[in-house]
Protein backbone atom coordinates (compact mmCIF):
# COMPACT_ATOMS: atom_id res chain seq x y z
CA UNK A 1 0.00 0.00 0.00
CA UNK A 2 1.55 3.69 -0.73
CA UNK A 3 0.74 6.44 1.30
CA UNK A 4 1.87 10.22 1.28
CA UNK A 5 2.93 11.93 4.13
CA UNK A 6 3.92 15.60 4.80
CA UNK A 7 7.27 16.49 4.80
CA UNK A 8 8.72 17.74 8.38
CA UNK A 9 9.36 21.92 8.41
CA UNK A 10 11.44 23.42 5.58
CA UNK A 11 11.25 20.09 3.31
CA UNK A 12 8.93 21.03 0.19
CA UNK A 13 7.52 17.08 -1.49
CA UNK A 14 5.57 15.03 0.12
CA UNK A 15 7.11 11.54 0.70
CA UNK A 16 5.90 8.59 -0.85
CA UNK A 17 5.92 5.68 1.17
CA UNK A 18 5.63 1.77 0.08
CA UNK A 19 5.68 -1.40 1.45
CA UNK A 20 7.17 -4.36 0.55
CA UNK A 21 6.73 -7.96 0.63
CA UNK A 22 7.89 -11.47 -0.90
CA UNK A 23 5.81 -14.32 -1.86
CA UNK A 24 7.48 -17.21 -1.95
CA UNK A 25 11.03 -16.08 -2.44
CA UNK A 26 14.04 -18.85 -3.14
CA UNK A 27 17.21 -18.03 -3.97
CA UNK A 28 19.77 -19.96 -5.48
CA UNK A 29 24.20 -19.89 -5.87
CA UNK A 30 24.46 -21.96 -7.99
CA UNK A 31 23.41 -25.57 -7.28
CA UNK A 32 23.13 -24.38 -3.93
CA UNK A 33 19.70 -23.19 -2.44
CA UNK A 34 20.15 -20.77 0.36
CA UNK A 35 16.64 -19.63 0.83
CA UNK A 36 13.10 -21.91 0.67
CA UNK A 37 9.65 -19.98 -0.02
CA UNK A 38 10.57 -17.02 2.00
CA UNK A 39 7.55 -14.80 2.39
CA UNK A 40 6.98 -12.05 4.47
CA UNK A 41 5.35 -8.76 4.91
CA UNK A 42 7.41 -5.51 5.28
CA UNK A 43 4.95 -2.82 6.47
CA UNK A 44 5.15 0.61 4.90
CA UNK A 45 6.73 3.29 7.07
CA UNK A 46 7.92 0.96 10.02
CA UNK A 47 11.44 -1.09 10.72
CA UNK A 48 11.32 -4.58 10.04
CA UNK A 49 14.29 -6.63 11.02
CA UNK A 50 15.91 -10.07 10.21
CA UNK A 51 17.35 -11.96 12.55
CA UNK A 52 18.85 -14.94 12.77
CA UNK A 53 22.06 -17.27 12.94
CA UNK A 54 25.49 -16.73 10.60
CA UNK A 55 24.66 -18.36 7.26
CA UNK A 56 20.81 -18.48 7.47
CA UNK A 57 20.23 -15.89 4.35
CA UNK A 58 19.40 -12.69 6.22
CA UNK A 59 21.71 -10.83 4.01
CA UNK A 60 20.94 -12.92 0.57
CA UNK A 61 17.28 -12.24 1.38
CA UNK A 62 18.33 -8.75 1.85
CA UNK A 63 19.80 -8.45 -1.68
CA UNK A 64 16.90 -9.99 -3.34
CA UNK A 65 14.83 -7.20 -2.57
CA UNK A 66 16.13 -4.53 -4.58
CA UNK A 67 17.51 -7.26 -7.46
CA UNK A 68 21.58 -7.06 -5.95
CA UNK A 69 21.34 -10.81 -5.47
CA UNK A 70 21.04 -11.00 -9.16
CA UNK A 71 24.64 -9.16 -9.80
CA UNK A 72 26.24 -12.13 -8.04
CA UNK A 73 26.92 -14.55 -11.33
CA UNK A 74 25.60 -18.47 -11.06
CA UNK A 75 22.78 -16.43 -8.44
CA UNK A 76 18.84 -17.02 -9.17
CA UNK A 77 15.94 -16.55 -8.13
CA UNK A 78 11.96 -18.09 -8.05
CA UNK A 79 9.08 -16.16 -6.18
CA UNK A 80 7.68 -13.27 -6.00
CA UNK A 81 9.01 -9.25 -4.90
CA UNK A 82 6.78 -6.84 -4.26
CA UNK A 83 7.33 -3.22 -3.72
CA UNK A 84 3.72 -1.64 -3.42
CA UNK A 85 2.24 -4.51 -4.82
CA UNK A 86 4.35 -4.26 -7.99
CA UNK A 87 6.63 -7.67 -8.84
CA UNK A 88 10.50 -5.42 -9.11
CA UNK A 89 11.29 -8.55 -11.32
CA UNK A 90 8.43 -8.17 -13.57
CA UNK A 91 9.25 -8.47 -17.37
CA UNK A 92 10.95 -4.69 -18.77
CA UNK A 93 11.50 -3.04 -15.18
CA UNK A 94 14.78 -1.67 -15.16
CA UNK A 95 16.99 -2.97 -12.06
CA UNK A 96 18.95 0.55 -11.51
CA UNK A 97 14.84 1.74 -11.35
CA UNK A 98 14.22 -0.44 -8.44
CA UNK A 99 17.59 0.36 -6.90
CA UNK A 100 16.85 3.97 -6.79
CA UNK A 101 13.25 3.23 -5.19
CA UNK A 102 14.95 0.30 -2.66
CA UNK A 103 18.41 1.80 -1.60
CA UNK A 104 21.00 -0.04 0.79
CA UNK A 105 23.20 0.88 3.36
CA UNK A 106 26.21 -1.89 3.77
CA UNK A 107 27.99 -3.19 6.93
CA UNK A 108 30.67 -0.87 6.35
CA UNK A 109 31.07 2.66 5.62
CA UNK A 110 31.86 3.06 2.14
CA UNK A 111 31.75 6.86 1.34
CA UNK A 112 34.15 7.93 -1.30
CA UNK A 113 37.19 8.91 0.92
CA UNK A 114 38.49 11.39 -1.11
CA UNK A 115 35.71 13.17 -2.00
CA UNK A 116 33.90 15.58 -0.50
CA UNK A 117 30.72 15.31 2.07
CA UNK A 118 28.30 17.47 -0.10
CA UNK A 119 29.53 15.48 -2.93
CA UNK A 120 29.30 12.27 -1.60
CA UNK A 121 25.72 13.03 -0.81
CA UNK A 122 25.11 13.61 -4.52
CA UNK A 123 26.86 11.28 -5.94
CA UNK A 124 24.31 9.04 -5.24
CA UNK A 125 22.21 11.07 -7.80
CA UNK A 126 24.71 11.17 -10.30
CA UNK A 127 24.80 7.23 -9.87
CA UNK A 128 21.06 7.15 -10.31
CA UNK A 129 20.83 9.24 -13.39
CA UNK A 130 19.06 12.28 -11.78
CA UNK A 131 19.79 15.42 -12.73
CA UNK A 132 18.88 18.69 -10.40
CA UNK A 133 20.05 22.36 -10.63
CA UNK A 134 22.22 24.03 -8.49
CA UNK A 135 19.68 25.52 -6.24
CA UNK A 136 17.99 21.80 -5.75
CA UNK A 137 21.14 19.75 -5.73
CA UNK A 138 22.24 22.46 -2.41
CA UNK A 139 18.53 21.80 -0.77
CA UNK A 140 18.89 18.34 -1.44
CA UNK A 141 22.77 17.81 0.15
CA UNK A 142 21.06 19.67 3.29
CA UNK A 143 17.71 18.00 3.38
CA UNK A 144 19.61 14.54 2.85
CA UNK A 145 22.27 15.18 5.87
CA UNK A 146 19.17 16.57 7.96
CA UNK A 147 17.10 13.48 7.27
CA UNK A 148 20.38 11.16 8.38
CA UNK A 149 21.03 13.28 11.56
CA UNK A 150 24.39 14.57 10.40
CA UNK A 151 24.04 18.07 9.17
CA UNK A 152 24.72 19.84 12.82
CA UNK A 153 28.21 18.03 12.49
CA UNK A 154 29.08 18.60 9.02
CA UNK A 155 27.20 22.31 8.10
CA UNK A 156 30.28 24.04 8.48
CA UNK A 157 32.83 21.52 6.54
CA UNK A 158 30.60 20.47 3.59
CA UNK A 159 33.78 20.76 1.31
CA UNK A 160 36.32 18.66 3.15
CA UNK A 161 36.93 14.98 2.61
CA UNK A 162 34.16 12.60 3.50
CA UNK A 163 37.51 10.02 4.30
CA UNK A 164 38.07 12.81 7.24
CA UNK A 165 34.96 11.47 9.24
CA UNK A 166 34.34 9.31 11.71
CA UNK A 167 33.42 5.91 11.42
CA UNK A 168 30.04 6.73 12.74
CA UNK A 169 29.63 9.75 10.80
CA UNK A 170 31.11 8.27 7.68
CA UNK A 171 27.79 5.77 7.62
CA UNK A 172 25.40 8.37 8.37
CA UNK A 173 26.91 9.91 5.26
CA UNK A 174 26.34 6.99 3.42
CA UNK A 175 22.67 6.96 4.37
CA UNK A 176 21.90 10.83 3.49
CA UNK A 177 23.97 9.74 0.15
CA UNK A 178 21.34 7.03 0.01
CA UNK A 179 18.30 9.61 1.30
CA UNK A 180 19.04 11.91 -1.70
CA UNK A 181 17.73 9.89 -4.61
CA UNK A 182 14.35 9.65 -1.99
CA UNK A 183 14.12 6.16 -2.12
CA UNK A 184 10.77 4.69 -0.91
CA UNK A 185 12.42 1.52 1.07
CA UNK A 186 15.76 1.64 3.05
CA UNK A 187 17.59 -1.63 2.70
CA UNK A 188 20.37 -1.93 5.56
CA UNK A 189 23.03 -5.06 6.06
CA UNK A 190 24.12 -4.67 10.03
CA UNK A 191 24.81 -1.03 9.42
CA UNK A 192 26.03 -0.64 13.02
CA UNK A 193 28.34 -3.61 13.47
CA UNK A 194 31.56 -1.76 12.62
CA UNK A 195 30.86 0.99 15.01
CA UNK A 196 31.16 1.40 18.16
CA UNK A 197 28.64 1.73 20.85
CA UNK A 198 27.82 5.91 20.69
CA UNK A 199 27.99 5.27 17.21
CA UNK A 200 25.76 3.30 17.46
CA UNK A 201 23.04 4.96 19.43
CA UNK A 202 23.43 7.42 16.62
CA UNK A 203 22.59 5.09 13.53
CA UNK A 204 19.95 4.01 15.99
CA UNK A 205 18.49 7.46 16.54
CA UNK A 206 18.83 8.45 13.05
CA UNK A 207 16.47 5.24 12.16
CA UNK A 208 13.89 6.21 14.55
CA UNK A 209 13.66 9.48 12.92
CA UNK A 210 13.21 7.93 9.31
CA UNK A 211 10.36 5.76 10.46
CA UNK A 212 7.64 6.96 9.15
CA UNK A 213 8.57 8.46 6.45
CA UNK A 214 10.53 5.60 4.69
CA UNK A 215 10.01 1.72 4.79
CA UNK A 216 13.02 -0.13 6.47
CA UNK A 217 14.60 -3.26 6.83
CA UNK A 218 17.36 -3.82 8.42
CA UNK A 219 19.72 -7.33 9.32
CA UNK A 220 21.34 -7.45 12.51
CA UNK A 221 22.69 -9.74 15.20
CA UNK A 222 22.31 -7.38 17.73
CA UNK A 223 18.95 -8.46 19.53
CA UNK A 224 18.77 -5.64 21.60
CA UNK A 225 19.20 -3.05 18.78
CA UNK A 226 16.38 -5.80 16.84
CA UNK A 227 14.13 -4.74 19.82
CA UNK A 228 14.96 -1.23 20.27
CA UNK A 229 14.31 -0.15 16.59
CA UNK A 230 12.37 -2.39 14.69
CA UNK A 231 8.31 -2.84 15.18
CA UNK A 232 8.57 -6.17 13.35
CA UNK A 233 10.68 -9.18 13.36
CA UNK A 234 11.46 -12.43 10.85
CA UNK A 235 13.53 -14.78 12.26
CA UNK A 236 15.57 -16.91 9.76
CA UNK A 237 17.02 -20.64 10.05
CA UNK A 238 19.18 -22.72 7.99
CA UNK A 239 20.85 -26.25 8.67
CA UNK A 240 23.85 -28.11 6.67
CA UNK A 241 21.01 -29.45 4.21
CA UNK A 242 17.78 -27.27 4.64
CA UNK A 243 17.56 -23.77 3.01
CA UNK A 244 16.94 -20.66 5.39
CA UNK A 245 13.82 -20.19 6.04
CA UNK A 246 11.50 -17.92 8.37
CA UNK A 247 10.94 -19.57 11.35
CA UNK A 248 8.55 -17.15 12.73
CA UNK A 249 7.68 -13.26 11.93
CA UNK A 250 5.62 -10.73 13.88
CA UNK A 251 5.29 -7.57 16.29
CA UNK A 252 8.98 -7.05 17.46
CA UNK A 253 7.58 -7.34 20.96
CA UNK A 254 5.58 -10.30 20.55
CA UNK A 255 8.61 -12.19 19.00
CA UNK A 256 10.58 -11.58 21.93
CA UNK A 257 8.38 -11.81 24.64
CA UNK A 258 6.06 -14.15 24.04
CA UNK A 259 7.51 -16.61 20.55
CA UNK A 260 5.76 -19.42 19.59
CA UNK A 261 8.48 -21.65 18.35
CA UNK A 262 11.10 -23.10 20.82
CA UNK A 263 13.67 -22.62 18.25
CA UNK A 264 12.47 -18.69 17.90
CA UNK A 265 12.97 -18.82 21.55
CA UNK A 266 16.29 -20.30 21.73
CA UNK A 267 17.47 -17.88 19.54
CA UNK A 268 16.28 -14.53 21.45
CA UNK A 269 17.43 -15.80 24.52
CA UNK A 270 21.28 -16.36 23.61
CA UNK A 271 20.53 -20.09 23.56
CA UNK A 272 22.06 -20.85 20.31
CA UNK A 273 23.69 -18.90 17.71
N1 LIG B 1 28.33 -14.68 -3.32
C1 LIG B 1 28.06 -15.89 -2.86
N2 LIG B 1 28.38 -17.00 -3.56
C2 LIG B 1 28.11 -18.23 -3.10
N3 LIG B 1 27.49 -18.49 -1.91
C3 LIG B 1 27.16 -17.44 -1.18
C4 LIG B 1 27.41 -16.08 -1.58
N4 LIG B 1 26.94 -15.25 -0.61
C5 LIG B 1 26.44 -16.02 0.35
N5 LIG B 1 26.54 -17.34 0.02
C6 LIG B 1 26.07 -18.47 0.83
O1 LIG B 1 24.69 -18.30 1.06
C7 LIG B 1 24.35 -18.72 2.39
C8 LIG B 1 23.64 -17.54 3.09
O2 LIG B 1 24.59 -16.50 3.27
P1 LIG B 1 24.15 -15.06 3.81
O3 LIG B 1 25.36 -14.20 3.76
O4 LIG B 1 22.95 -14.63 3.08
O5 LIG B 1 23.77 -15.41 5.31
P2 LIG B 1 23.59 -14.43 6.56
O6 LIG B 1 22.48 -14.99 7.36
O7 LIG B 1 23.46 -13.04 6.08
O8 LIG B 1 24.97 -14.62 7.30
P3 LIG B 1 25.76 -13.59 8.27
O9 LIG B 1 24.85 -13.33 9.41
O10 LIG B 1 26.99 -14.35 8.66
O11 LIG B 1 26.08 -12.38 7.44
C9 LIG B 1 25.64 -19.16 3.05
O12 LIG B 1 25.72 -20.56 2.95
C10 LIG B 1 26.71 -18.49 2.22
O13 LIG B 1 27.89 -19.24 2.22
Amino acid sequence: MTTTVPRQAGETEPTRLSGLATRDLSAWFGAHKVLERVSLEMAAGQVTALIGPSGCGKSTYLRTLNRMHEMVRGAQLGGEVLLNGEDVYAHGRRPAEVRRRIGMVFQRPNPFPAMSIADNVASGLKLAGIKVGRDHREHLIEDSLRRAGLWNEVSNRLGTPGGALSGGQQQRLCIARSLAVEPEVLLMDEPCSALDPTSTRRVEETIAELRGRLTIVIVTHNMQQAQRISQSCAFFLASHDTPGRIVEAGPTEQLFSAPVDQRTADYVNGRFG
